[in-house]
C-alpha cells in the first residue's frame, strides 16, 4: 500500500490514508488509551490486531495505526478474502500495564462498533488478552484452541511465506523445487523457526540469524541450519534473503549490499519506502515478493476461524498464495513496475471491482 507522510493534522492524515472511521478510546478508570483504525470495510468488516506498545508520542500511535489499517485492507484484497482493513493501538507497556480490565474495556469499546470492527493478537498481545476482551465482546479472533479458535497463527503464516518463495524461485529459475537453494533467514521467532523447518524439509540450505543468540543456537541445531550473526547478513551470497524479524529491513544502505536474487520473507513493513526502494529492488533486478502478500497466512487462519474453522480450508486459502505471488511478478515484469506496486494495483482493482457489485440493493 501506498507509503504516505501526512502532515500532522488529524483530519488530514484521514484524508491523506483515506481512512473511514478513527475511534479514540479513552477511560481513566482503567488506564485506557486507545485508538481503533477503520480504513475500508467495502470487501467486510475491518479485521486488524491490536498492538500495545509505548509509544513515544500520542501521534505516533496515530501514524502507526494509520499505516497499519490501511496494509489490512491491501492484505485481504489480494488474499480474496471477505474482510476490510482494520488496526488498533492501546498505548502504554504490555509488560507492565496490561491489565485484565483494561482489556475488558477495550473490548467494550469493540463491542459498540457492531461488527464493523474485529480485532486480533498482534505485539504485546497474546491469545490469553483475546479471551478478556471476548467476555466483552464477541468481534474478536485468534482465539485459543482450547476454547474453539483457530490458535497459533505462526505455522501457517510460514506456510504462506514458503509458497511465496517458491512462486518467486519459479519466477527466476524456472522451477521451484528449493533443494539446494539457499536462504538467510533472518528472524527466528513464531514465524522464522516454522519457515526454517518447511525450507529444510525441502533440503534448501539456510543461513539463520536473530538476536537471540539463545534461541539461533537452539533452531540451528534442531533444524540443520547454519547459525549466522546479523552482522554479516549482507555480506553472505544466497538466493533468498528472507526478513521475518522486523521491518525496514530492506533500505538504500542494505539494498546496495544484498547479494540475493529474491527478497521474501514474513516480517511486516520490509521496505524503508515503498517507492523508493521497490524501484530500486526493480532497477537492480532483485525481485521483491511484497510482504503483505506472502505473509497473509496469519490473516487467513483468522478468517478461517470466523467462517468456522477447518485446517483444509485454511491451507487451501493459504496455498493460493502461490498463485497471488505469481500474478503480481507477472505484472511487474510485463508493465515494468515494481512489484509492490503491481500488487497495490491487483488490491485496488478487487476493491473497485467489489464496490460495483454493493453499488445497488
Ligand atoms: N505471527 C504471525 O502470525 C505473523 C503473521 C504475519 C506477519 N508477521 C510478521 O512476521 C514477523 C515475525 O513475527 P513473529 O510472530 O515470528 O515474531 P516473534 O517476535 O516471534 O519473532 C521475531 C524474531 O525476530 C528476532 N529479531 C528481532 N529483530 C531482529 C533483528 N534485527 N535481527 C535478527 N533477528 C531479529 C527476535 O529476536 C525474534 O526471535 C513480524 O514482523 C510480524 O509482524 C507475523
Amino acid at each position: 500500500m501506498p507509503n504516505q507522510t501526512p502532515n500532522d493534522s488529524i483530519f488530514s492524515q484521514l484524508e491523506a490514508f483515506g481512512h473511514k472511521k478513527i475511534v479514540f478510546c479513552s477511560d481513566p478508570d482503567t488506564g485506557l488509551r486507545a485508538i481503533i483504525a477503520i480504513h475500508d470495510t467495502t470487501l467486510g468488516p475491518a479485521l486488524g490486531g491490536t498492538r500495545m506498545w509505548a509509544y513515544k508520542s500520542e501521534a505516533d500511535a496515530l501514524e502507526d495505526v494509520l499505516r497499519l489499517s490501511k496494509s489490512m485492507t491491501y492484505k485481504a484484497a489480494i488474499a480474496g478474502l471477505n474482510l476490510g482493513g482494520g488496526k488498533a493501538v492501546i498505548i502504554g507497556d504490555s509488560r507492565k500495564d496490561k491489565t485484565e480490565v483494561l482489556l475488558r474495556k477495550f473490548g467494550r469499546f469493540i463491542k459498540n462498533l457492531n461488527g464493523e470492527f474485529i480485532t486480533a493478537e498482534d505485539v504485546g498481545t497474546n491469545p490469553k488478552d483475546m479471551e478478556y476482551i471476548r467476555m466483552e465482546t464477541q468481534h474478536v479472533t485468534g482465539l485459543p484452541e482450547s476454547i474453539g479458535g483457530s490458535g497459533d497463527p505462526a505455522p501457517v503464516a510460514a506456510q504462506g511465506v514458503f509458497m511465496g518463495i517458491k512462486a518467486a524461485v519459479k519466477e527466476l529459475y524456472g522451477s521451484d523445487n528449493l533443494t539446494g537453494k539457499s536462504v538467510i533467514v533472518q528472524g527466528i521467532g513464531h514465524v522464522g523457526e516454522n519457515l526454517v523447518r518447511l525450507l529444510r524439509d525441502e533440503n534448501a540450505m539456510v543461513y539463520a540469524s536473530d538476536i537471540n543468540e539463545e534461541r539461533l543456537g537452539q533452531v540451528a541445531k534442531k533444524y540443520g541450519a547454519q547459525a549466522i550473526s546479523n552482522n554479516n547478513i549482507f555480506d553472505i551470497s544466497a538466493d533468498i534473503y528472507a526478513p521475518c524479524g522486523l521491518g525496514a529491513t530492506v533500505n538504500t544502505q542494505t539494498i546496495n549490499k544484498l547479494k540475493c536474487g529474491i527478497i521474501a520473507g514474513s516480517a511486516n513493513n520490509q521496505l524503508e519506502d515503498e517507492h523508493i526502494h521497490g524501484q530500486m529492488l526493480l532497477d537492480k533486478g532483485i525481485l521483491f515478493a511484497p510482504d503483505y502478500v506472502i505473509n497473509a497466512g496469519g490473516l487467513i487462519n483468522c478468517y478461517s476461524e470466523l467462517m468456522g474453522f477447518s485446517k483444509k480450508r485454511t491451507l487451501q486459502l493459504t496455498e493460493n498464495i502461490y498463485d497471488a505471488t505469481r500474478n503480481i511478478l507477472k505484472l511487474s515484469k510485463t508493465e515494468n513496475i515494481s512489484t509492490i506496486e503491481a500488487a497495490n494495483k491487483i488490491a485496488e482493482k478487487r476493491i473497485a471491482d467489489i464496490k460495483k457489485v454493493k453499488s445497488s440493493f
